[in-house]
């Protein structure tokens, strides 16, 4: 048994909690997961866990937090967040948060171009866990790689995390152009497009330059924007249909955190003047301020401007 079988809680009973703790079970490790809906006691699970993962979307992380706070966590037990998403009332990234509420605890992220419904099939997939500790990252590295997924360490927890929270609003975008059927070059042009816009903003909000250009950046923006299983991209695509966002959302199959993340990013983006040409679209076109294809209008009738600036 793998790191002699370290007791794991996964919070979140949603598809990517339950693939995280397949991942685990694989490796034969002993892993609890607890939802709000089970009715069981979190303290009494978790009192014997070493590591917790959470993987709650955006607006159950401060609920999650403010649970474990109540249950006075031992300082010892590794948290993982692998949430992609913005608060919306503070703006932070779930580390922020996470590391706010428990600065003495181990904290990792773990993101990267993983469309859960794809790992669930076993497919081969590869992720990044990452932390200022790096003994940390090193052990859950260990604790969910196997044949089908392969973990690598990164030592910029906030650009591992930043990449797939920033990706899922140029998904939407990217299931519009597909939606609308705007050809290989448009889409080529729409995600080329995309990255600096990730990393102009991922920079500003602390994240490595070069993480963005990793598995947790330009990969999971490969896979996201390309795949129908990515929510975010569903919701891109059934708007470029003429759906309305109700109609979408009363559907979709879980969350898609890109609806929110793109509120916030506007408002970040305001606050420190930064340019983010498609996530402004993106963001009109949420709030259903304009069509689809004004939406691609406004990006191609933009001020001509140098490649790189
Ligand atoms: N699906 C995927 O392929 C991937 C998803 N992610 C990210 O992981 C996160 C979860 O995604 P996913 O599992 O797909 O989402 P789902 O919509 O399937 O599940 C939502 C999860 O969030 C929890 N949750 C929602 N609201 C609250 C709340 N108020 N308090 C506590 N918990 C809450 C739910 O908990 P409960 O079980 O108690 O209802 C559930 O576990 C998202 O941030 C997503 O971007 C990352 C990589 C891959
Ligand atoms: O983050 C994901 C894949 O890496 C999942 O994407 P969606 O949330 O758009 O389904």
């Amino acid at each position: 048994m793998l790191e002699n079988a370290k007791k794991i809680t996964v919070i979140g009973g949603g598809i990517w909690g339950q693939t995280l703790a397949n991942l685990a079970r694989l490796n034969h490790l002993a892993v609890r997961v607890w939802s709000r809906h089970t009715g069981e006691d979190l303290g009494a699970i978790i009192a014997d866990t070493e590591v917790i993962i959470s993987a709650v979307s955006i607006k159950g992380v401060v609920p999650t937090i403010e649970k474990l706070q109540q249950l006075q966590l031992n300082s010892r037990i590794i948290i993982v967040t692998a949430t992609k998403g913005l608060e919306p009332i503070t703006t932070r990234t779930p580390f922020h948060l996470w590391n706010q509420a428990f600065p003495a605890n181990p904290l990792v992220v773990l993101s990267g171009p993983n469309l859960a419904k794809e790992i669930n099939q076993g497919l081969p997939a590869a992720t990044v866990v990452a932390s200022y500790l790096q003994k940390a990252a090193i052990l859950l590295q260990k604790l969910l790689s196997g044949e089908s997924f392969r973990v690598y360490l990164n030592s910029d927890p906030l650009g591992t995390e930043l990449g797939g929270t920033l990706k899922n609003v140029m998904a939407i975008a990217s299931g519009v152009c597909d939606g609308l059927q705007l050809g290989t070059n448009a889409k080529s042009a729409l995600l080329t497009r995309a990255l600096p816009e990730i990393v102009r903003v991922g920079t500003c909000l602390g994240g490595c330059q070069e993480t963005f250009f990793g598995l947790s950046g330009l990969g999971d923006l490969l896979a996201t924007c390309n795949s129908p299983l990515s929510r975010n991209y569903q919701v891109g695509y059934q708007l470029a249909l003429g759906l309305s966002l109700p109609e979408i959302l009363a559907k979709l199959e879980g969350t898609a955190e890109g609806i929110n993340t793109t509120e916030v990013l506007m408002r970040i983006a305001q606050e420190k003047n930064l340019y983010v040409p498609i996530t402004c679209q993106v963001d009109r076109l949420l709030r259903g301020e304009i069509s689809p294809q004004v939406a691609v209008y406004e990006l191609m009738r933009r001020d001509l401007k140098a490649e790189f600036d």
